[in-house]
């Protein structure tokens, strides 16, 4: 019987993670709280992108990659139980680093997640889509084009759709991996505004190269480094006052 704590999204035990033989993940444990927003931060290829799709389960679909240890979700340990892996996916719901919509309508982006959830019916299929759009912060752009092409949106209004897309087949957590990296700093400054909206209903993990997005944007912190996790704390205390020398010389710009 699995010890499941309910303040805790995902309680990860001992993970490993390697492609082929590169271990890239190594006996990482931390927990994520509910309804808050986790960042994951330290320097490219230290493992955070990995680490996140471990939590969908993503990383099985990359060949030769091999996990070991627990990611409890719910009360199941994701990697030691037989899991339907689409439906994790559908509540784990992932954006990625490049807003990539489908080649479609504004509307259809969103119907077509309403529809895999089993809405059918126009009438409520209308009403998900504006809710979602709505959730996102971009109804008011959108509603009077909602059957232009999702192509002709700017990169930070197609990164929000992307995420209302996510919405709209009802997730109860959003995985993030550098979901501004491609945006301008007020389109940015958007997304971030809208996690803390979101966090309201959706657990929330981003991976971000920046510190400074992780510093105003994130409840926690955990910083990596070559596939270990060297610390988690609350987000102030991680910049403020990390407890590790090495995060400390991360955080102040001494290397990464
Ligand atoms: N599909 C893959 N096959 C083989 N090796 C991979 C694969 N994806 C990542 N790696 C390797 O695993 C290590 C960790 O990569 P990962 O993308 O998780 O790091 P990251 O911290 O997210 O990096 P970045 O910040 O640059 O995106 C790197 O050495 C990378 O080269």
């Amino acid at each position: 019987m699995i010890a499941v704590d309910q303040e805790y999204a995902f309680q990860i035990k001992n993970l490993n993670v390697w492609y082929g033989d590169n271990q890239t993940v190594k006996n990482l444990s931390m927990n994520m709280r509910k309804n808050r927003v986790t960042a994951i931060i330290g320097p490219s290829g230290c493992g955070k992108s990995t680490l996140l799709k471990t939590l969908n389960h993503m990383v099985s679909l990359i060949p030769h990659t091999k996990v070991s240890g627990e990611v409890i979700y719910e009360d199941k340990n994701i990697y030691g139980e037989t899991v339907d892996l689409e439906e994790l996916r559908t509540k784990i719901g992932m954006v990625f680093q490049k807003p990539a919509p489908f080649l479609k309508s504004i509307y259809e982006n969103v119907a077509f997640g309403a529809r895999i959830h089993g809405e059918n019916k126009k009438s409520d299929l209308d009403e998900r889509v504006e809710r979602c759009l709505k959730q996102v912060a971009l109804w008011d752009e959108v509603k009077d084009r909602l059957d232009k092409s999702a192509i002709g949106l700017s990169g930070g209004q197609q990164q929000r759709l992307c995420i209302a897309r996510c919405l709209a087949v009802e997730p109860n957590i959003l995985l993030m991996d550098e979901p501004t990296s491609a945006l301008d700093p007020i389109a940015t400054l958007k997304i971030e505004e809208l996690l803390q909206e979101l966090k309201k209903k959706y657990s929330i993990v981003i991976v971000t190269h920046n510190m400074q997005q992780a510093a105003r944007a994130s409840d926690d912190t955990a910083f990596m480094l070559n596939g270990e996790l060297v610390e988690l704390a609350p987000t102030g205390a991680l910049f403020s006052a990390p407890k590790n020398q090495t995060t400390e010389d991360y955080v102040m710009g001494k290397f990464g």
